[in-house]
């Protein structure tokens, strides 16, 4: 028969007392000496909690003499301690002995529940005193109820819903992004993935699910679970954010300290499984999840204020989980009132976490996406852009060089002191003139043009005065002899020729008296001298061209110069 309880229990935490050291070595009889002694201190009200524990704690209550014999259900509501030692005792006489935790199978609990839970058998009449002497790797709270299987059930079964509810979310995430993962195989849904099962094996172990439902023969596993859980949810985390806020280009320092971080995670982890290691890593690995924290917060916030997008909605995620799990601590001690959702916090928490970073995944390789398209616009508009402008380039230097080479050539052609065309051009130009004339059927004349007693210029006045009168004629028989094809080259020396296409031999004799005039009427104007300067000129012209070269034409003309010469200069002699 069972002991009646209130409705939802009965807490025995005001009536706890303490012995205070955590000493392993004090035995249950030194235990009870300390008792008598009155060693133990009464707790107080708020539920007993002690963080880690390294040795071994006693505690010690009292239960009321009860009306009939009956049997009580001792209920720790704590899944994860190693080992409980209960010892009853009426008087002086130990009744029972019983053994609770989680080194122990799943099976040896009264109760097939999460909680520990052990049956007591309270005689009629009979005050009893109880000690717990407890012992474990994970940090310890001691809320100890009375209960009635059905009280203890009625208290859980709607919180096991929510679980459910929780674990299921979790699942759902779980496998979803699995599947998305597998079709576009992004670094991020991979971390996000393990992130999500290393979270969910971290809650079903700490919450005592995992022993109750999964692993109920395996107390080795349901020790190691929770560090290793630990680890993976710490090296899984910051690889994730390092991956998803792009740490290694938004936040470079942050991310040299992520990669480290995650061999470090994975390295505690193991060494937890180290006989005698569990304690003090299972502490490193509490400690490591506040840097860790904070090393993705600073990530984060550096990410987003590198404007990268998806950061704003990883900072959202991770404060909601970071309220959540900071929300059970602040209620227990009261400065937040104890609801469900503090209460369940951490599950709230990282379950709109996740739920929002599957969301924040999807969105962040939309906007990747369109990233990648809109930068190969860009590149592909600026390759088009870059082809115009080279094309563009390289015709006007096409066209520079064309314009370059053509004053080159035309340089080449020109005299350099009278900038009249040269004797080249003339041996050139001549022949070719000569043919057109001789395919239109037109006559073509030749004037060779001396100046005369040029060599006294030169040895009065200098030579640089001898080019400046050179300079002069030629610009004034250029001046002169410009209608049609006619042009002027320098035959060398002090002498010219102008060849007109389609003269006759009037046309020609007029030019040739107006140059003489021009030459001889005006004197040249040199920067030292004004000098009176005469030309002889040979005129020659071949009416029907094709009897005759050209070369005859020259040698005509020269002939003819050379009478004006000898007639005693400053006139024209026509062959
Ligand atoms: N300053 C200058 N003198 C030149 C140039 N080319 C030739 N001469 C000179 O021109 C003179 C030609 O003299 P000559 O051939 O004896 O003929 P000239 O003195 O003009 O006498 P005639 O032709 O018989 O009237 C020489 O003294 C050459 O040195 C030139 O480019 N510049």
């Amino acid at each position: 028969q069972e002991c009646p309880v209130p409705a939802r229990g009965q807490s025995l935490t005001s009536s706890l007392s303490l012995l205070p050291g955590d000493d392993p070595t004090i035995t249950l009889a030194q235990a009870r000496d300390f008792a008598r002694a009155g060693k133990f201190r009464p707790l107080g009200a708020a539920t007993p909690s002690f963080g880690f524990v390294s040795g071994a704690l006693w505690v010690s209550f009292d239960l009321p003499a009860s009306d009939s014999e009956c049997k009580s259900l001792l209920v720790i509501e704590q899944s994860r301690l190693d080992r409980v030692d209960v010892h009853v005792f009426a008087g002086d006489v130990e009744r029972q002995t019983l053994s609770l935790g989680d080194a122990d199978v799943f099976a040896a609990r009264a109760l097939p529940h999460r909680y520990l839970n052990a049956s007591i058998d309270r005689p009629a009449g009979r005050e009893l005193r109880v000690f717990l002497r407890v012992q474990s790797t994970s940090s310890v709270q001691l809320p100890i109820w009375l209960h009635t299987e059905a009280s203890l059930l009625r208290l859980t079964h709607q919180e096991q819903a929510g679980q459910g509810l929780y674990f299921g979310i979790l699942l759902a995430l779980l496998l979803y992004n699995f599947a998305v993962m597998v079709s576009i195989r992004e670094a991020s849904y991979f971390y996000y993935v393990v992130y999500v099962a290393s979270f969910g094996m971290l809650m079903l172990s700490f919450g005592g699910y995992g022993f109750e439902f999964l692993w109920p023969r395996s107390p080795g596993w349901q020790n190691a679970a929770l560090p290793l859980s630990i680890a993976a949810v710490l090296g899984s985390s910051v690889a994730f954010a390092r991956s998803f806020l792009d740490l290694d280009r938004t936040a470079p320092r942050v991310a040299r300290l992520a990669r480290l971080s995650i061999p470090l995670a994975g390295l505690m982890g193991l060494l937890a499984l180290w006989p005698g290691l569990l304690l003090p890593m299972t502490m490193a690995l509490n400690a490591a999840m506040v840097v860790f924290s904070l090393l993705v917060t600073v990530g984060a916030v550096l990410s987003a204020m590198r404007g990268f997008r998806p950061a704003y909605y990883f900072l959202l995620a991770w404060g909601l989980l970071i309220t959540g799990g900071v929300a059970l601590p602040l209620s227990s001690f009261g400065l937040l009132p104890r609801t469900l959702v503090t209460e369940y916090g951490l599950q709230f928490g990282s379950a709109a976490e996740m739920l929002l970073l599957s969301f924040s995944l999807a969105y962040r390789i939309t906007l990747l996406r369109n990233e990648r398209i809109r930068v190969e616009r860009e590149a592909r508009e600026n390759l088009e852009q870059r082809v115009q402008e080279r094309t563009q380039a390289l015709s006007e230097t096409a066209e520079r060089l064309s314009l370059a080479n053509q004053r080159l050539a035309e340089t080449s052609l020109r005299d350099g002191l009278t900038g009249v065309f040269n004797r080249r051009y003339l041996d050139q130009s001549l022949p070719l003139r000569f043919a057109d004339c001789v395919r239109r059927g037109q006559p073509i004349a030749l004037l060779m043009i001396d100046i005369d007693h040029f060599k006294a210029i030169n040895d009065d006045h200098g030579h640089a005065t001898g080019d400046d009168c050179l300079r002069e004629v030629a610009r004034r028989l250029a001046g002169l002899a410009r209608s049609g094809e006619e042009f002027v080259a320098r035959y060398g020396g002090e002498e010219f020729a102008i060849v007109m296409p389609g003269a006759d031999r009037e046309q020609a004799m007029a030019l040739a008296e107006r140059l003489r005039r021009e030459i001889g009427d005006k004197p040249v104007v040199t920067e030292d001298t004004t000098l009176r300067v005469t030309i002889s000129l040979g005129v020659t012209c071949e009416e029907r061209p094709g009897e005759e070269s050209p070369l005859h034409l020259v040698r005509r003309a020269d002939r003819a110069l050379y009478e004006a010469k000898r007639l005693g200069r400053d006139q024209v002699c026509v062959a």
